[in-house]
């Protein structure tokens, strides 16, 4: 059963949302539900709701996630997180109406889009399940998503993170707006070319493809299975593959032994190889 979780909130102004329909929830939300998942809590899951934006990521907006990922990332219970969206759109790309009267100096100096790199600096992992629209990768589905190929398979020291997004097939119109590296973003905005979900798997955009009424059940399933091993071991796996993505080959190499060399001073790398060996499920403490 989803737990909501409590946070504060702020917002942003778009047309529909200074009427009625856009107050805060009881939770204290306004752009987003927030709750645990999962047969043991161990799923946190965010759901963006600003269905009159098709998500655009306003300001408020992104404040709440920081602020549901900076929750998730210290609650215990919590192994995996899942970003997903609302019926129609996963995410439209950042706010243009905010930004559209801002001047450089707004931007600069005021650091605009500063705190959006939250969700990249998330230790533990991050799925997201994309349903509908998802315009502006770079924000919204990369960023999103910072761990974004599935790496090998789940064992407590190579847990994959996947985006997830549904068949294009189930509903017609669900579809991924093409938005893919910056280069493509900008093609995307210049073209508003839209690509099928099939495609956007074989661009390597996302590992899995779902029918729609499937899909958060999956991306909650494989969140818990990543939350079910070791969550220091797990955070370890996962600065490792994003250090693969960031720096050389050598570097990431460099990194990946050290942090797998770190892996023997815990209790959960032991407890890990010694349930192999004894071929039982393993009993992870975190330590
Ligand atoms: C990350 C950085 C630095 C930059 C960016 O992300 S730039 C923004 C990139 N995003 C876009 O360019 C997408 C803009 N939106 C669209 O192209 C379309 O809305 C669509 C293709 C995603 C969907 O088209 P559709 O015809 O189905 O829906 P609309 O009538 O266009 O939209 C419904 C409703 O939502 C508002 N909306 C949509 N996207 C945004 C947005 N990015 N920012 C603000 N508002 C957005 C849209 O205006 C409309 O609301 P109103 O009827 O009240 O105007």
């Amino acid at each position: 059963v989803p737990v909501p979780v409590l946070l504060a909130a702020r917002g942003c102004s778009s047309a529909g949302e200074r009427g009625s329909g856009r107050r805060e929830r009881p939770s204290g939300q306004r752009f987003l539900q927030v709750q645990k998942a999962g047969s043991k809590g161990s799923v946190g899951l965010i759901r963006l709701q600003r269905p009159q934006a098709l998500n655009a990521l306003c300001e408020g907006l992104m404040a709440e996630l920081r602020r549901a990922l900076d929750a998730f990332e210290a609650d215990a219970q919590v192994g995996a997180i899942v970003i997903t969206g609302s019926d129609k759109a996963f995410a439209a790309g950042a706010d243009i109406k905010e930004m559209q009267g801002k001047s450089f100096q707004q931007c600069y100096g005021g650091a605009f889009l500063a705190g959006w790199d939250r969700v990249a600096t998330v230790r533990k992992p991050t799925i997201a399940a994309v349903n509908g629209y998802a315009v502006s990768v770079p924000v919204s589905l990369r960023a999103l998503c910072r761990v974004p190929h599935a790496r090998g398979r789940d064992s407590w020291r190579s847990p994959p993170a996947v985006p997830i997004t549904p068949s294009p097939g189930a509903g017609g119109t669900q579809r991924l707006t093409r938005a893919v590296g910056k280069s493509l973003a900008m093609e995307m905005v210049l073209t508003g070319e839209r690509i099928s979900a099939a495609e956007a798997k074989a661009a390597g955009l996302v590992s899995k493809v779902f029918p729609v009424d499937k899909l958060l059940d999956a991306a909650i399933s494989c969140a818990e299975k990543i939350a079910s091993n070791s969550k220091l071991v797990v955070a370890m796996a996962k600065e490792s593959v994003n250090a693969a993505f960031e720096t050389t080959l050598a570097e990431g190499n460099r990194t990946e032994k050290r942090l797998f060399y770190a892996t023997f001073a815990t209790d959960d790398r032991k407890e890990g190889m010694t349930a192999f060996v004894e071929k039982r499920k393993a009993n992870f403490t975190d330590s």
